[in-house]
Protein backbone atom coordinates (compact mmCIF):
# COMPACT_ATOMS: atom_id res chain seq x y z
CA UNK A 1 0.00 0.00 0.00
CA UNK A 2 1.23 3.26 -0.62
CA UNK A 3 1.76 5.71 1.90
CA UNK A 4 1.00 8.98 0.68
CA UNK A 5 2.86 11.78 3.41
CA UNK A 6 -0.65 13.24 5.49
CA UNK A 7 0.94 16.66 4.41
CA UNK A 8 0.64 16.09 0.76
CA UNK A 9 -2.65 14.55 1.04
CA UNK A 10 -3.96 17.68 3.21
CA UNK A 11 -2.64 20.19 0.66
CA UNK A 12 -3.61 18.64 -2.26
CA UNK A 13 -7.46 18.51 -0.09
CA UNK A 14 -7.22 21.94 0.53
CA UNK A 15 -6.13 22.93 -2.56
CA UNK A 16 -8.99 21.10 -4.35
CA UNK A 17 -11.45 22.58 -1.39
CA UNK A 18 -10.45 26.32 -2.06
CA UNK A 19 -10.54 26.30 -5.96
CA UNK A 20 -14.34 24.72 -5.69
CA UNK A 21 -15.15 27.68 -3.00
CA UNK A 22 -13.31 30.49 -5.22
CA UNK A 23 -15.09 29.48 -8.33
CA UNK A 24 -18.64 28.97 -7.05
CA UNK A 25 -17.92 32.34 -5.52
CA UNK A 26 -16.05 34.30 -8.40
CA UNK A 27 -17.08 32.58 -11.26
CA UNK A 28 -20.45 31.29 -10.69
CA UNK A 29 -21.23 33.98 -7.85
CA UNK A 30 -22.91 31.20 -5.51
CA UNK A 31 -20.73 30.27 -3.17
CA UNK A 32 -20.79 27.02 -1.37
CA UNK A 33 -19.05 28.15 2.44
CA UNK A 34 -18.87 31.01 4.87
CA UNK A 35 -15.80 33.55 4.09
CA UNK A 36 -14.82 32.72 8.06
CA UNK A 37 -14.21 28.53 6.80
CA UNK A 38 -12.61 29.71 3.09
CA UNK A 39 -10.10 32.10 5.36
CA UNK A 40 -9.19 28.95 7.98
CA UNK A 41 -9.07 26.76 5.51
CA UNK A 42 -6.55 28.96 3.56
CA UNK A 43 -4.97 29.86 6.72
CA UNK A 44 -4.17 25.97 6.86
CA UNK A 45 -2.86 25.54 3.02
CA UNK A 46 -0.34 28.65 3.65
CA UNK A 47 0.94 27.17 6.65
CA UNK A 48 1.06 24.05 4.97
CA UNK A 49 3.01 25.79 2.40
CA UNK A 50 5.02 27.90 4.34
CA UNK A 51 6.11 24.15 6.70
CA UNK A 52 6.46 22.60 3.07
CA UNK A 53 7.81 24.67 0.52
CA UNK A 54 8.01 22.11 -1.92
CA UNK A 55 4.27 21.49 -1.90
CA UNK A 56 3.83 24.79 -3.04
CA UNK A 57 2.33 24.68 -6.82
CA UNK A 58 1.55 27.56 -9.45
CA UNK A 59 -1.83 26.42 -9.00
CA UNK A 60 -2.35 26.55 -5.09
CA UNK A 61 -5.27 29.64 -4.15
CA UNK A 62 -2.27 31.09 -2.32
CA UNK A 63 -0.58 32.39 -5.12
CA UNK A 64 -3.95 35.12 -5.43
CA UNK A 65 -2.68 37.60 -3.27
CA UNK A 66 0.32 38.07 -5.41
CA UNK A 67 4.04 38.02 -5.16
CA UNK A 68 7.10 40.59 -3.99
CA UNK A 69 6.87 43.14 -7.18
CA UNK A 70 8.72 41.90 -9.99
CA UNK A 71 11.57 44.84 -11.63
CA UNK A 72 10.07 44.87 -15.04
CA UNK A 73 7.95 42.52 -17.42
CA UNK A 74 9.58 40.72 -19.93
CA UNK A 75 8.12 40.88 -23.01
CA UNK A 76 6.71 37.37 -24.83
CA UNK A 77 5.59 36.00 -28.42
CA UNK A 78 1.67 35.19 -28.24
CA UNK A 79 1.70 32.08 -29.67
CA UNK A 80 -1.35 32.52 -31.80
CA UNK A 81 -1.22 36.41 -32.55
CA UNK A 82 -4.73 38.83 -31.09
CA UNK A 83 -6.08 40.38 -34.17
CA UNK A 84 -8.20 43.53 -34.00
CA UNK A 85 -11.54 44.06 -34.91
CA UNK A 86 -12.85 46.59 -37.71
CA UNK A 87 -15.09 48.50 -36.71
CA UNK A 88 -18.70 49.84 -37.73
CA UNK A 89 -20.59 52.76 -36.36
CA UNK A 90 -23.73 52.05 -37.30
CA UNK A 91 -26.42 49.56 -38.94
CA UNK A 92 -25.53 50.65 -42.34
CA UNK A 93 -22.13 49.98 -41.48
CA UNK A 94 -22.74 46.17 -39.99
CA UNK A 95 -24.64 45.92 -43.23
CA UNK A 96 -21.73 47.17 -45.58
CA UNK A 97 -19.57 44.35 -43.21
CA UNK A 98 -22.29 41.50 -43.77
CA UNK A 99 -22.46 42.15 -48.09
CA UNK A 100 -18.69 42.22 -48.03
CA UNK A 101 -17.64 39.11 -46.43
CA UNK A 102 -20.78 37.03 -48.39
CA UNK A 103 -19.08 38.31 -51.22
CA UNK A 104 -15.96 36.23 -50.70
CA UNK A 105 -17.68 32.99 -50.17
CA UNK A 106 -20.20 30.89 -52.47
CA UNK A 107 -23.77 32.09 -51.90
CA UNK A 108 -24.64 31.23 -48.36
CA UNK A 109 -28.56 31.20 -47.51
CA UNK A 110 -28.28 30.31 -43.45
CA UNK A 111 -25.71 31.49 -41.68
CA UNK A 112 -25.68 32.28 -37.88
CA UNK A 113 -24.45 34.94 -35.79
CA UNK A 114 -22.60 35.58 -32.45
CA UNK A 115 -23.63 38.72 -31.19
CA UNK A 116 -21.39 39.36 -27.80
CA UNK A 117 -20.78 42.45 -25.82
CA UNK A 118 -17.79 44.26 -26.27
CA UNK A 119 -16.22 44.72 -23.11
CA UNK A 120 -14.93 48.23 -22.02
CA UNK A 121 -11.05 46.49 -20.39
CA UNK A 122 -8.01 45.54 -20.93
CA UNK A 123 -7.27 42.49 -23.63
CA UNK A 124 -5.68 39.16 -22.33
CA UNK A 125 -3.77 36.16 -23.23
CA UNK A 126 -3.80 33.10 -21.35
CA UNK A 127 -1.51 29.96 -21.90
CA UNK A 128 -2.18 26.43 -20.05
CA UNK A 129 -0.36 23.68 -20.41
CA UNK A 130 -2.02 20.50 -18.91
CA UNK A 131 -4.55 22.55 -17.85
CA UNK A 132 -2.11 25.03 -15.55
CA UNK A 133 -2.03 28.63 -15.94
CA UNK A 134 1.19 28.92 -17.32
CA UNK A 135 1.09 32.31 -18.55
CA UNK A 136 -0.81 35.99 -18.86
CA UNK A 137 0.15 38.84 -20.68
CA UNK A 138 -1.16 41.60 -22.35
CA UNK A 139 -2.29 41.89 -25.90
CA UNK A 140 0.69 44.41 -26.42
CA UNK A 141 1.23 44.76 -30.52
CA UNK A 142 -0.95 41.71 -30.84
CA UNK A 143 2.04 40.09 -32.02
CA UNK A 144 4.52 40.30 -28.16
CA UNK A 145 2.89 41.48 -24.84
CA UNK A 146 4.43 41.38 -21.84
CA UNK A 147 4.43 38.83 -19.44
CA UNK A 148 2.07 39.60 -16.68
CA UNK A 149 1.51 36.10 -15.00
CA UNK A 150 2.36 37.18 -11.41
CA UNK A 151 -0.21 39.59 -11.87
CA UNK A 152 -2.99 37.62 -13.88
CA UNK A 153 -2.76 34.64 -11.07
CA UNK A 154 -4.37 37.05 -8.67
CA UNK A 155 -7.49 37.83 -11.00
CA UNK A 156 -10.16 35.87 -8.97
CA UNK A 157 -11.59 34.58 -11.64
CA UNK A 158 -9.53 33.39 -14.00
CA UNK A 159 -8.67 29.82 -13.36
CA UNK A 160 -5.25 28.23 -12.28
CA UNK A 161 -6.67 24.85 -13.32
CA UNK A 162 -8.65 24.43 -16.01
CA UNK A 163 -11.62 21.90 -15.09
CA UNK A 164 -11.01 19.57 -17.85
CA UNK A 165 -13.09 16.46 -17.87
CA UNK A 166 -12.87 14.66 -20.76
CA UNK A 167 -10.15 17.54 -22.82
CA UNK A 168 -6.71 15.87 -20.78
CA UNK A 169 -5.92 15.48 -23.99
CA UNK A 170 -5.14 19.43 -24.64
CA UNK A 171 -1.94 20.41 -23.51
CA UNK A 172 -1.64 22.96 -24.67
CA UNK A 173 -5.01 25.93 -24.78
CA UNK A 174 -4.60 29.23 -25.25
CA UNK A 175 -7.51 31.95 -24.06
CA UNK A 176 -8.54 35.28 -24.81
CA UNK A 177 -10.78 37.50 -22.79
CA UNK A 178 -10.94 40.38 -21.43
CA UNK A 179 -9.84 41.87 -17.71
CA UNK A 180 -11.86 44.67 -16.67
CA UNK A 181 -12.74 46.82 -13.56
CA UNK A 182 -16.18 46.95 -12.62
CA UNK A 183 -17.77 50.44 -11.99
CA UNK A 184 -18.12 50.06 -7.98
CA UNK A 185 -14.52 48.74 -7.76
CA UNK A 186 -13.30 51.66 -10.53
CA UNK A 187 -15.39 54.60 -8.62
CA UNK A 188 -13.49 53.48 -4.92
CA UNK A 189 -10.06 52.85 -6.42
CA UNK A 190 -10.28 56.70 -7.43
CA UNK A 191 -11.94 57.78 -4.25
CA UNK A 192 -8.79 55.93 -3.12
CA UNK A 193 -6.42 58.25 -4.97
CA UNK A 194 -8.60 61.39 -4.32
CA UNK A 195 -7.55 61.34 -1.00
CA UNK A 196 -4.22 60.41 -1.47
CA UNK A 197 -3.93 63.00 -3.88
CA UNK A 198 -2.71 60.67 -6.58
CA UNK A 199 -4.09 61.54 -10.19
CA UNK A 200 -7.61 59.71 -11.23
CA UNK A 201 -8.08 57.44 -13.62
CA UNK A 202 -9.78 58.54 -16.98
CA UNK A 203 -11.53 55.54 -17.37
CA UNK A 204 -12.39 51.89 -16.09
CA UNK A 205 -10.38 50.42 -18.89
CA UNK A 206 -7.31 52.91 -18.49
CA UNK A 207 -7.33 51.48 -14.68
CA UNK A 208 -7.83 48.37 -15.57
CA UNK A 209 -4.39 48.58 -17.99
CA UNK A 210 -2.77 50.51 -15.79
CA UNK A 211 -3.57 47.78 -12.91
CA UNK A 212 -2.27 45.41 -15.02
CA UNK A 213 1.03 46.64 -15.31
CA UNK A 214 1.52 47.63 -11.85
CA UNK A 215 4.62 45.61 -10.76
CA UNK A 216 3.65 44.86 -7.40
CA UNK A 217 0.87 41.98 -7.92
CA UNK A 218 -0.45 42.68 -4.42
CA UNK A 219 -1.47 45.91 -5.27
CA UNK A 220 -3.26 44.25 -8.22
CA UNK A 221 -4.82 41.32 -6.04
CA UNK A 222 -6.49 44.58 -3.72
CA UNK A 223 -7.87 46.01 -6.72
CA UNK A 224 -10.34 43.18 -7.30
CA UNK A 225 -10.45 43.08 -11.60
CA UNK A 226 -12.46 40.77 -13.55
CA UNK A 227 -12.16 38.62 -16.58
CA UNK A 228 -14.47 37.60 -19.20
CA UNK A 229 -13.01 34.72 -21.87
CA UNK A 230 -14.22 34.58 -25.25
CA UNK A 231 -12.04 32.87 -27.71
CA UNK A 232 -10.60 29.47 -27.01
CA UNK A 233 -7.81 28.20 -29.04
CA UNK A 234 -5.59 25.25 -30.14
CA UNK A 235 -1.73 25.71 -31.31
CA UNK A 236 -1.20 23.43 -33.51
CA UNK A 237 -4.98 22.28 -34.29
CA UNK A 238 -7.52 23.91 -36.27
CA UNK A 239 -10.09 25.56 -33.40
CA UNK A 240 -13.43 22.98 -35.35
CA UNK A 241 -11.19 20.44 -33.75
CA UNK A 242 -12.96 20.78 -30.46
CA UNK A 243 -15.60 23.11 -30.90
CA UNK A 244 -17.13 23.88 -34.62
CA UNK A 245 -18.57 27.14 -33.86
CA UNK A 246 -18.15 30.51 -31.74
CA UNK A 247 -20.86 29.46 -29.54
CA UNK A 248 -19.59 26.21 -28.40
CA UNK A 249 -16.48 27.63 -28.08
CA UNK A 250 -18.04 30.08 -25.26
CA UNK A 251 -19.65 27.21 -24.01
CA UNK A 252 -16.53 24.98 -23.65
CA UNK A 253 -15.11 28.06 -21.85
CA UNK A 254 -17.76 28.20 -19.35
CA UNK A 255 -17.28 24.46 -18.94
CA UNK A 256 -13.09 24.74 -18.18
CA UNK A 257 -14.50 27.13 -15.38
CA UNK A 258 -14.24 30.67 -17.12
CA UNK A 259 -16.98 33.48 -17.00
CA UNK A 260 -18.22 34.19 -19.83
CA UNK A 261 -20.69 37.41 -20.63
CA UNK A 262 -23.85 35.77 -19.81
CA UNK A 263 -25.52 38.38 -22.51
CA UNK A 264 -24.23 36.22 -25.75
CA UNK A 265 -27.24 35.74 -28.21
CA UNK A 266 -26.83 33.77 -31.51
CA UNK A 267 -29.03 35.66 -34.62
CA UNK A 268 -29.94 34.17 -37.40
CA UNK A 269 -30.12 37.64 -39.55
CA UNK A 270 -28.13 40.65 -39.37
CA UNK A 271 -31.88 42.29 -38.66
CA UNK A 272 -31.83 40.40 -35.38
CA UNK A 273 -28.05 41.54 -34.37
CA UNK A 274 -29.04 45.34 -35.17
CA UNK A 275 -32.25 44.45 -32.38
CA UNK A 276 -29.77 43.06 -30.04
CA UNK A 277 -27.88 46.54 -30.61
CA UNK A 278 -30.33 48.53 -30.38
CA UNK A 279 -31.45 46.70 -26.94
CA UNK A 280 -28.17 46.93 -25.81
CA UNK A 281 -27.63 50.67 -26.26
CA UNK A 282 -30.02 51.75 -23.28
CA UNK A 283 -29.72 48.18 -21.43
CA UNK A 284 -25.58 48.28 -20.95
CA UNK A 285 -26.34 51.36 -19.24
CA UNK A 286 -27.22 49.23 -15.85
CA UNK A 287 -24.37 46.33 -15.94
CA UNK A 288 -21.56 46.97 -13.07
CA UNK A 289 -19.07 47.38 -16.09
CA UNK A 290 -18.58 49.06 -18.82
CA UNK A 291 -18.78 48.73 -22.55
CA UNK A 292 -17.92 50.32 -25.71
CA UNK A 293 -19.98 48.44 -28.73
CA UNK A 294 -21.21 44.74 -29.85
CA UNK A 295 -18.99 42.19 -31.53
CA UNK A 296 -20.25 40.46 -33.93
CA UNK A 297 -18.81 36.77 -35.48
CA UNK A 298 -19.78 34.58 -37.82
CA UNK A 299 -20.48 31.50 -35.40
CA UNK A 300 -18.94 28.42 -37.63
CA UNK A 301 -15.06 27.99 -37.20
CA UNK A 302 -15.42 26.18 -41.11
CA UNK A 303 -17.14 29.51 -42.82
CA UNK A 304 -14.39 31.78 -40.05
CA UNK A 305 -11.32 29.52 -41.84
CA UNK A 306 -12.95 29.77 -45.23
CA UNK A 307 -12.99 33.97 -45.05
CA UNK A 308 -9.54 34.41 -43.33
CA UNK A 309 -8.42 37.85 -42.72
CA UNK A 310 -7.21 41.16 -44.63
CA UNK A 311 -3.97 42.64 -43.62
CA UNK A 312 -5.50 43.63 -40.45
CA UNK A 313 -8.58 42.27 -39.30
CA UNK A 314 -10.94 39.16 -39.41
CA UNK A 315 -13.24 39.14 -42.07
CA UNK A 316 -15.80 37.07 -40.05
CA UNK A 317 -16.21 39.78 -37.28
CA UNK A 318 -16.73 43.40 -36.81
CA UNK A 319 -17.04 45.36 -33.86
CA UNK A 320 -20.18 47.62 -33.76
CA UNK A 321 -19.59 50.60 -31.56
CA UNK A 322 -20.94 52.67 -29.58
CA UNK A 323 -20.67 56.47 -29.45
CA UNK A 324 -18.30 56.82 -26.77
CA UNK A 325 -19.79 58.16 -23.00
CA UNK A 326 -18.20 59.97 -19.90
CA UNK A 327 -16.80 57.12 -17.63
CA UNK A 328 -19.31 57.86 -14.48
CA UNK A 329 -17.63 59.37 -11.35
N1 LIG B 1 -10.09 42.74 -30.30
C1 LIG B 1 -10.88 41.66 -30.26
O1 LIG B 1 -10.73 40.71 -30.99
C2 LIG B 1 -12.00 41.64 -29.25
C3 LIG B 1 -12.20 42.53 -28.25
C4 LIG B 1 -13.32 42.19 -27.46
C5 LIG B 1 -13.83 42.87 -26.32
N2 LIG B 1 -13.24 44.00 -25.86
N3 LIG B 1 -14.91 42.38 -25.65
C6 LIG B 1 -15.54 41.26 -26.05
C7 LIG B 1 -15.08 40.57 -27.18
C8 LIG B 1 -15.80 39.35 -27.60
N4 LIG B 1 -16.84 38.95 -26.86
O2 LIG B 1 -15.40 38.75 -28.59
C9 LIG B 1 -13.97 41.03 -27.87
S1 LIG B 1 -13.15 40.38 -29.24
Amino acid sequence: MIQIKPEVKRTEELRQLLQQASYAYYVLDAPIMEDAVYDQLYRELQQLEIQYPELATPDSPTVRVGERPATQFTSVRHNIPLYSLENAFNIDELQAWDQRWRRQVPKIDSVEYVSELKIDGSALALTYQNGILVRGATRGDGVTGEDITQNVRTIRSIPLRLNFEGLEILERVEVRGEAFLPLEVFKQINQERQKAGEQLFANPRNAAAGTLRQLDSRIVAKRRLDFFGYTLHIPGRDDASIANTQWEALELLEKMGFRVNPNHKLCASIAEVAKYYEYWDTERLNLPYMTDGVVVKLSSFKLQEQLGFTQKFPRWAIALKYPAEEAPT
